[in-house]
């Protein structure tokens, strides 16, 4: 089975859960403040990163075409750059809208498997007619081509989140979505295979949990008796 398809069957929680316990990232992967704006019922969003960068319309750099070289089975990520970012609600400092409806259409003709923009998007019953998998901190009604313009693709991503700390997703990072948000597993620093038999385990093992806690077994004691078989996997 091919990694994208475990990861298929992995909730971002339990990715989170392998990254913190396994590898001690604080953070889980977990990317704060993007909504699912559409997502069809029952589904997630996994893929390996297709990065996108947008900068103010006088850039020196000229605009890049990213939309028609969409690789199959990617995640889109589109990001402003540091300076355009807000640690606070909204996230970002420009109000128009950096992906819409036109643009999910093209993606999904290519295979791509759903967007994750960090900004805001328009076009909202577009994506959902689609079922095309869009995540974003916001919705907006303008187009962007007056205040920024896509100048870079396959470039790191720096971005800001909610505590002041700037993490990164790089290309070709695995992406995942669902109701709880995006997580990105970052594949250059650890070993994937591991991190999947572990949450594999952690998963087993939190079903043992609940049955203990339904069998009115205190959970801290559930969790500390079934738990405990975890440390071999880290
Ligand atoms: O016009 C734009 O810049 C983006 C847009 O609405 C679409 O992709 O449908
Ligand atoms: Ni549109």
């Amino acid at each position: 089975m091919s990694i994208a398809h475990k990861l298929r069957k992995f909730s971002t929680c339990d990715i989170s859960d392998g990254l913190l316990n396994v590898y001690d990232i604080s953070t889980g992967g977990y990317f704060p403040n993007l909504t699912a704006i559409s997502l069809p019922p029952s589904s997630s969003l996994v893929g390996t990163a297709y990065t996108v960068l947008f900068a103010p319309m006088n850039d020196p750099r000229p605009a890049v075409n990213y939309i028609d070289s969409v690789p199959p089975n990617s995640v889109l990520l589109l990001s402003l750059e540091p300076h355009l970012q807000s640690q606070f609600h909204p996230f970002i400092k420009i109000t128009q809208a950096m992906y819409g409806g036109l643009m999910s259409t093209r993606a999904q003709f290519l295979k791509s498997n759903g967007t994750v923009v960090f900004g805001r998007i328009r076009d909202v019953d577009e994506h959902r007619a689609l079922n095309h998998p869009v995540f974003a901190y916001g919705v907006g009604s303008c187009a962007p081509k007056a205040v920024v313009k896509a100048v870079a693709i396959n470039v790191q991503l720096k971005i800001l989140t909610s505590d002041g700390v700037t993490q990164v997703i790089y290309p070709g990072d695995y992406v995942v979505g669902d109701n709880n948000g995006i997580v990105s597993i970052p594949v250059q620093v650890i070993d994937i295979q591991k991190l999947i038999t572990y949450i594999e385990k952690s998963i087993e093992v939190d079903l043992l949990v609940t049955e203990d806690i339904k069998n009115g077994i205190p959970a801290k004691q559930a969790q500390k008796n079934r738990r405990s078989v975890l440390k071999q996997y880290i």
